[in-house]
């Protein structure tokens, strides 16, 4: 059966990252792709222009519309604003229970704007993070999210990944992309075991909505994988392809996006 998967996000009229990018990612794993707004957001390749925020009740009335109607096999969760839209997500996570929850804790665009009130930090930690299956933090947001600085190697990342597991996500997956080198390294934690995950750094500018592609892709195939590990794994290598492959790409004169290439090509 075609699992039917949903994203909670803001949106990217260049299709890069955001909804917009979950839905391709979802398509190119055989997902159902089903898709709740948080913000519309007028940005492209070069940075934010202006971001408009939906009210928290139209976001609960999206999601509760589509629930009370469509079952739903797997939940990936980006932008959110603000406090109160993280509430009136772990509300409907309350009244619904869907399984596979993937929160990627977006905070800042790769252009330095933000896409989180920074009071808002604490609400995304302490409200929503302890009701997800697996969070997928970069290095700033694991920092933020720990009240510690941020990592510069990956010798820190599993004792680091270790303590955002306890704040309460049963899995974590620590990116090191914002990391230099060689490779792109990873480290995915859960039930006390710490899996490094290696690829090749594609050397490209074409890094928009990376973090968006990952997690999209992991909620897409968690419903069709037997365990995270293998769910996660399957997902990087498609997102190294998606990079290498966004050189056939023309889009924006900034970071552009990488390309959502489908497996029967
Ligand atoms: N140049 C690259 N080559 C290969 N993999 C990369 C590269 N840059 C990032 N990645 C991978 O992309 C994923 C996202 O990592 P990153 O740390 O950049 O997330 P992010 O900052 O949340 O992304 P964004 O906010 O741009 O959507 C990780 O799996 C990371 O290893
Ligand atoms: C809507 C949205 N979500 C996430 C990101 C992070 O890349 C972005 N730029 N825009």
């Amino acid at each position: 059966m075609v699992p039917n998967v949903l994203t909670i996000a803001g949106t990217d009229p260049s299709g890069g990252a955001g909804v917009q990018a979950d839905l391709k990612a979802f398509s190119a794993h055989g997902a159902y792709g089903m898709s709740v707004i948080t913000a519309l957001v007028a940005q492209t390749t070069t940075g934010v222009a202006e971001v408009h925020e939906v009210p928290p009740e139209f976001i609960t009335a999206q999601l509760v519309t589509l629930l009370d109607d469509v079952r739903v096999d797997s939940v990936k969760i980006g932008m959110l604003a603000n406090a109160e839209v993280i509430r009136a997500v772990v509300e409907v996570l309350d009244r619904y229970a869907p399984p596979h929850v993937v929160l990627d804790p977006v905070m800042v665009a790769k252009s330095g704007d933000r896409l989180l009130a920074p009071e808002a930090v604490g609400a995304l930690r302490d409200e929503l993070l302890p009701r997800v299956d697996l969070i997928t933090p970069n290095l700033p947001e694991a920092a933020d999210l720990l009240g510690e600085p941020e990592l510069a190697d990956v010798d820190g990342m599993p004792a680091q990944a270790e303590r955002l597991a306890g704040l309460g996500a049963k899995q974590v997956l620590l990116k090191g992309g914002h990391l230099s080198g060689e490779s792109s390294v990873d480290l995915l934690y859960g039930d006390g075991i710490a899996e490094f995950l290696t690829s090749e750094r594609v050397v490209t500018t074409n890094d928009h909505g990376t973090g968006c592609t990952l997690s999209a892709a992991i909620a897409a195939l968690r419903p069709q994988r037997p365990d995270w590990l293998t769910a996660v794994r399957e997902s990087k290598d498609y997102l190294t392809e998606a990079l290498r492959a966004s050189e056939r790409l023309d889009v924006g004169h900034g970071h552009g996006p990488v390309h959502h290439f489908h497996h029967w090509w």
